[in-house]
C-alpha cells in the first residue's frame, strides 16, 4: 500500500472548500514546522488559528503575508474549526482534544496521549492509510522515531513477514521541544569556554555528551520512548506478536534522529530486494557507499521530507537477518509532514466526518 504527496492529491484537495484550521502549540518546534509545510503544500485554508501557552498570547505571527495573533486556549477557540493540530504535549491532548471534537472538529493529535486506543487510527500515510476510515474525529500522529521506522518496515512486510526487530536509537536535542535545542547550544558554548554545564531542560547536560532517552523509566527496565516504539509498531503494523526491542539513546545532534536497525524475517530476503523495495517506496531515499564508508548522516536529512536509509547487509550468521542505518528528520517527517499527510488522506478520501 503506498500513498504519495503527488499532484493528484494536491488537486483533490483544491476541489474541497477551503478549511478553518487551528495549531495548538504553533510556537514550538513541530509548531513552526506546521506552520512552514501548510504553506508550502498549499493545504486548503480560509482562516488559521494559532494557540500557544498564556506567555505567548498577543504576540504576532507572520504567515502567508498574514499577521496572526496567537489565543489562548479556551473552548470557544474551536468555534467552526474544521481541523485542529494539537502540538503542546499529552497533559494539553488529553484536555482539550474531546473538547475540540465535540465543537465538530477532526484533530490529528502530535502526543502520545490517544495513539494506543483502539478507536484511534495511528497512522503512517505511506504505511496503513487504510487506517485512517475508522476514525471517530481523533487521529493519532505516531511518535517520531516510530514514524522513521516504520517507513522502513512497511514496504518491507509487504514483501516478508517481520517477526523480530532491535534497534538502537540516536535522537536529537529537539526531539524534546525548542528549549532542549536551545539549551544544547548554550551549554555547548559553555563546554568550550570551560563554564558551568548546568542543564535545566534535559536531565543533564547534552554537550559532547549522550545518555538514556530523558522520558521516565519504566517497572521493565525499559523507558517510555522505549516502551512507545514497541507499542506503536505493533499498531501501525498491526502485527501484535512482532517482537520490537529498543534502546533510545539521546545524543549531542540538534535536528534529526538516527537509528540502527536490525530485522529478522521469517524467510530469506536478498539484498537486491531489499534495495530495489526500498528504492521504490516513497518518502525513502538510498544513501550507501562502502568504498567511500559514506552513509546517511543527520545532516543529509535537515529540513527535507524523506528520511535516508543505507549500509544494508546481511546478518553476518543469518539469512534471514537485515541490517540498516536510517537518518530522519524528527520535526518534519516525524511529527509534521506525517501529521498534515494525514489530514491531505482524510481529505483526499472525503473522510471528514
Ligand atoms: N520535537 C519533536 O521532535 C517531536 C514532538 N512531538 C510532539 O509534539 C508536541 C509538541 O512538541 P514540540 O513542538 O517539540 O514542543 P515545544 O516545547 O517546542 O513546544 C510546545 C508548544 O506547546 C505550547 N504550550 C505549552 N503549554 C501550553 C498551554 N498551556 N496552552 C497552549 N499551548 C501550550 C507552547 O507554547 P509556548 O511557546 O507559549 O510555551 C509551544 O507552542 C509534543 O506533544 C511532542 O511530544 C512529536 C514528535 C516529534
Ligand atoms: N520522540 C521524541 C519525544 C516525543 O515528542 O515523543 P512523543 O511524541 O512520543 O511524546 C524525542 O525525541 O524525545
Amino acid at each position: 500500500m503506498s500513498y504519495s504527496p503527488s499532484p493528484i492529491l494536491s488537486c483533490c484537495i483544491l476541489a474541497y472548500r477551503p478549511l478553518k484550521v487551528a495549531i495548538v502549540g504553533a510556537t514550538g518546534s513541530v509548531g513552526q514546522e506546521l506552520l512552514k509545510l501548510l504553506s508550502t503544500r498549499k493545504f486548503p485554508i480560509r482562516e488559521l488559528i494559532l494557540i500557544a501557552s498564556p506567555s505567548s498570547v498577543g504576540q504576532v505571527v507572520q504567515w502567508n503575508n498574514q499577521k496572526i495573533i496567537i489565543q489562548a486556549l479556551n473552548e470557544a477557540v474551536f468555534n467552526n474549526v474544521d481541523v485542529v493540530f494539537m502540538s503542546a504535549g499529552s497533559g494539553i491532548s488529553f484536555r482539550w482534544t474531546p473538547i475540540a471534537v465535540a465543537s465538530g472538529a477532526i484533530v490529528i493529535d502530535n502526543s502520545s496521549a490517544f495513539r494506543l486506543d483502539p478507536t484511534v487510527p495511528l497512522v503512517v500515510p505511506e504505511v496503513n492509510p487504510q487506517a485512517i476510515a475508522y476514525h471517530q474525529g481523533i487521529l493519532a500522529n505516531p511518535n517520531c522515531t516510530t514514524i522513521l521506522l516504520t517507513l522502513v518496515l512497511g514496504p518491507l512486510q509487504s514483501r516478508g513477514e517481520i517477526n523480530k526487530i532491535v534497534l538502537s536509537t540516536y535522537q536529537s536535542a529537539s526531539g524534546a521541544g525548542t528549549l532542549a535545542m536551545q539549551e544544547l547550544q548554550s551549554l555547548s558554548r559553555n563546554f568550550l569556554d570551560g563554564t558551568e554545564l548546568s542543564s535545566h531542560v534535559l536531565p543533564y547536560s547534552l554537550a559532547f555528551n549522550l545518555f538514556l532517552h530523558n522520558s521516565s523509566m519504566q517497572s521493565n527496565g525499559y523507558c517510555e520512548e522505549e516502551m512507545k516504539m514497541v507499542n506503536e509498531t505493533r499498531k501501525i503494523l498491526s502485527s501484535s506478536s512482532l517482537s520490537v526491542s529498543a534502546n533510545c539513546v539521546r545524543v549531542p545532534i540538534l535536528r534529526a534522529h538516527s537509528e540502527a536497525v536490525n530485522i529478522t524475517f521469517n524467510n530469506p530476503m536478498s539484498l537486491d530486494e531489499v534495495r530495489a523495495i526500498l528504492t521504490s517506496s516513497t518518502g525513502i531515499e538510498i544513501i550507501e557507499d562502502f568504498d567511500g564508508n559514506r552513509f546517511p548522516m543527520p545532516t543529509d536529512v535537515n529540513g527535507r521530507d524523506s528520511i535516508a536509509v543505507g549500509r544494508l547487509r546481511k546478518g553476518l550468521n543469518d539469512d534471514n537477518n537485515l541490517e540498516l542505518w536510517l537518518c530522519g528528520d524528527q520535526i518534519r517527517k516525524g511529527a509534521a509532514l506525517n501529521a498534515i499527510q494525514i489530514a491531505e488522506l482524510l481529505l483526499s478520501r472525503d473522510l471528514r466526518k
